[in-house]
């Protein structure tokens, strides 16, 4: 099955003993079969807390407001039996650390096995051959050798590659990737980016792709969402983001990316200043005290969407249509 996903109005906080985290305020996403969907922000900006929120994963402290829907479905208007269902088989999440996907004491192809839990019309056997190919799919060489391994048996690069087969063969219609190149050197890097385009190629569902990394952005997705201390400051085409970005921030960032120079720098230019505490946002815009163009309304009232064309979109009182 494949859905469009979208969330409205998405606000999550973390009850803590030191007072509530803002960690997302009033995030609007949305997303269509066959898109990839990048979303982007330094470190502690909400990335996770986004996809962990969609693929309905949230820790206990957590509180939600607003509303996410799949396939038409208003995921908090699901019990938990359908929450589970739809999690496990319809919403895949590849972690940043793939080891934290498996079971360090069972065998891959057994983990795999399990994976298919959904396909009650297949037998162990058929299963097994359903893995072999797929190991094949993400480029494992020797698969049924490998089916025999455990997990720290791999090398880090062969470990997000199962774990992204493990995420495809729960057939999913939404498949997120949170920071799936961050823990591999750079020559994996490039070769899982390879795997995924080649994926994107013959899979109708949606790819969601987390990361700090522009370049991996730019590589692989339709669209972009630029997040800055839980907000959403600008979204769209990956074209009009890397080529015609009007939120001080997204060009802050596109500034500081390291790709964009072509010389080795012995210290890379960073934006000045730091996020804001999130247990108290500010009252105006949330990046207002890092803005050189910041000016009078921006400290105390909060920027609207202006919305540039039908998808490019930037929260800021300095952008005009
Ligand atoms: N379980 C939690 N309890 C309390 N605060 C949390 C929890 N998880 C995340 N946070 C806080 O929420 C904010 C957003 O964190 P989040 O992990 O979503 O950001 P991120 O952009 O994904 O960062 P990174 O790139 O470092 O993973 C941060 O201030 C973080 O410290």
């Amino acid at each position: 099955m494949t859905g469009s996903l979208s969330a409205i109005d998405l606000s999550v906080r973390y009850e803590t003993p030191h007072g509530a985290v803002h960690a997302l305020r009033h995030v609007d996403i949305e997303a269509h079969p066959g898109e990839v969907i990048g979303i982007v922000g330094e470190s502690g900006c909400g990335k996770s807390t986004l996809v962990t929120a969609l693929a309905n994963l949230l820790p206990a402290n957590a509180r939600i407001d607003g509303s996410i829907s799949y396939n038409g479905v208003d995921l908090a208007k699901l019990d938990a039996h359908h929450q589970r269902l739809l999690r496990g088989d319809e919403i895949a999440l590849v972690s940043q650390d793939p080891m934290t996907a498996f079971n360090p004491v069972l065998t891959i192809g057994d983990q795999l096995v399990d994976f298919q839990h959904h396909r009650k019309d297949l037998g162990r056997a058929q299963k097994r051959a359903r893995i072999a190919a797929m190991l094949g799919r993400v480029g494992i060489a020797d698969a049924e050798r490998r089916m025999n391994s455990y997990p720290h048996e791999l090398s880090g690069g062969m470990r997000q590659r199962v774990a992204i087969a493990a995420s495809l063969l729960t057939d999913p219609g939404l498949l997120i990737a949170d920071e799936p190149t961050t823990a591999l050197d750079v020559t994996m890097e490039a070769q899982i980016i390879h795997l995924l385009r080649e994926l994107r190629r013959d899979y109708n569902g949606i790819i969601i792709v987390v990361s700090h990394h522009l370049g991996v952005i730019a590589e692989l997705c339709d669209r972009v969402y630029v997040m800055y201390a839980g907000e959403v400051v600008e979204g769209g085409e990956v074209d009009a983001i890397f080529h015609d970005a009007r939120h001080p921030y997204t060009q802050a960032l596109l500034a500081c990316d390291p790709a964009r120079f072509h010389e080795r720098l012995d210290r890379l230019p960073t934006i000045p200043g730091s996020l804001p505490n999130l247990t108290q946002p500010p009252m105006g815009c949330v990046y207002a005290p890092r803005c050189d163009r910041a000016f009078a309304p921006c400290g105390s009232v909060a920027p609207p969407l202006v919305k540039l064309s039908a998808s490019h979109v930037a929260r800021c009182h300095a952008v005009t249509p």
